[in-house]
């Protein structure tokens, strides 16, 4: 069983703390907080401090932390993480240039995974977009994002969307309207079709299923950092490896009273 701390308990991470308390191969352990540590069910509860955290960690021991809170928190946790091994999914998707560079250097001595979606749905659009992207270059690219009315900033999910598909992010269309979750959408534009790939978060409880699919991979992964993508092509490379021993796998006799060439299909 994979023990995991929480950090970040808002609209997202209510929903991802439901997802892996019902998930037999996770124990949830606690939840940090960034205001004062007001307790939440049964969950203990911290305030999430730089020179206290690291006591915490050793208090209540985790084998990997889901952070959905904000792009500074990881500045006081990282190296208190890092001393003691701990694997990081965080799913902030607004970090400045600078603390990604600190959470690539985290990858040196642990294993942490970093996406502005977590979601296994928009990380196969990705891969499919970029299929595409390469097959047909000269074809028009325009993005559409569209979330709940409070957002403040551009998606994460777009700018990753344009980063991969090298296209500016001027391509990029937000709408801002009532409670949608996430909405995001590639539109290739060619002279007689258009392809248009969509992807629609219904619930917040799909960032907890991406964040459990994240921590489970990450917990057989070597040091070093990784992407949401990156992770999702790896389960789908071996996939297709199996597939492809299975099907060049040549007929065996169980039994040895029975000849290999005559052995049923
Ligand atoms: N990668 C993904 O798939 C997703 C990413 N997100 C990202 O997750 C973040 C949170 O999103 P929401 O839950 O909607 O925001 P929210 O504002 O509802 O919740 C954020 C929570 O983090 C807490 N917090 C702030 N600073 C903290 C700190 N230093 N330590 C611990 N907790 C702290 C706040 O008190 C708040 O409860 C945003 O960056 C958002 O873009 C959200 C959903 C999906
Ligand atoms: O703020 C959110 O909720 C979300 N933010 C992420 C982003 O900025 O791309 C991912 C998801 O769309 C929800």
């Amino acid at each position: 069983m994979i023990k995991i701390g929480l950090v970040g308990y808002g609209k997202a991470g209510q929903a991802v703390a439901s997802v892996l308390r019902e998930d037999p191969r996770f124990e949830l352990c606690w939840v940090a907080r960034g205001s004062s540590a007001e307790s939440i069910d049964d969950l203990p509860v911290v305030k999430l401090e730089a020179d206290s955290f690291g006591a915490w960690l050793d208090a209540h021991p985790v084998d990997g932390i889901i952070d959905f809170s904000n792009p500074q928190a990881v500045l006081s946790y990282g190296e208190a993480v890092r001393q003691r091994g701990i694997m990081v999914v965080t799913a902030i998707s607004g970090y400045p240039p600078e603390t990604l560079d600190y959470i690539r250097d985290l990858g040196r001595d642990i294993r942490i995974m970093s996406s502005p979606n977590i979601t296994l749905g928009i990380n196969f659009l990705l891969l499919a977009a970029q299929i595409l992207r390469r097959i047909a270059p000269f074809a028009d690219v325009e993005i559409v994002e569209q979330h709940f009315r409070d957002k403040p900033e551009v998606s994460g999910t777009a700018r990753r969307i344009a980063e991969v598909l090298d296209v500016d992010d001027e391509r990029i269309t937000s709408l801002r309207l009532g409670g949608i979750v996430g909405h995001h959408e590639v539109i290739f534009g060619f002279p007689y079709q258009t392809v248009r790939l969509i992807h629609d978060s219904i619930r917040r409880e799909a960032f907890g299923t991406g964040a459990a699919f994240a921590i489970e991979q990450l917990s057989r992964c070597a040091t070093g950092f990784y992407t949401q993508d990156k992770l999702l092509m790896r389960v789908i490379r071996e996939e297709l490896l199996l597939e492809e021993t299975l099907s060049a796998a040549p007929a065996v006799s169980l039994d040895s009273s029975v000849p290999a060439d005559r052995a049923p299909a």
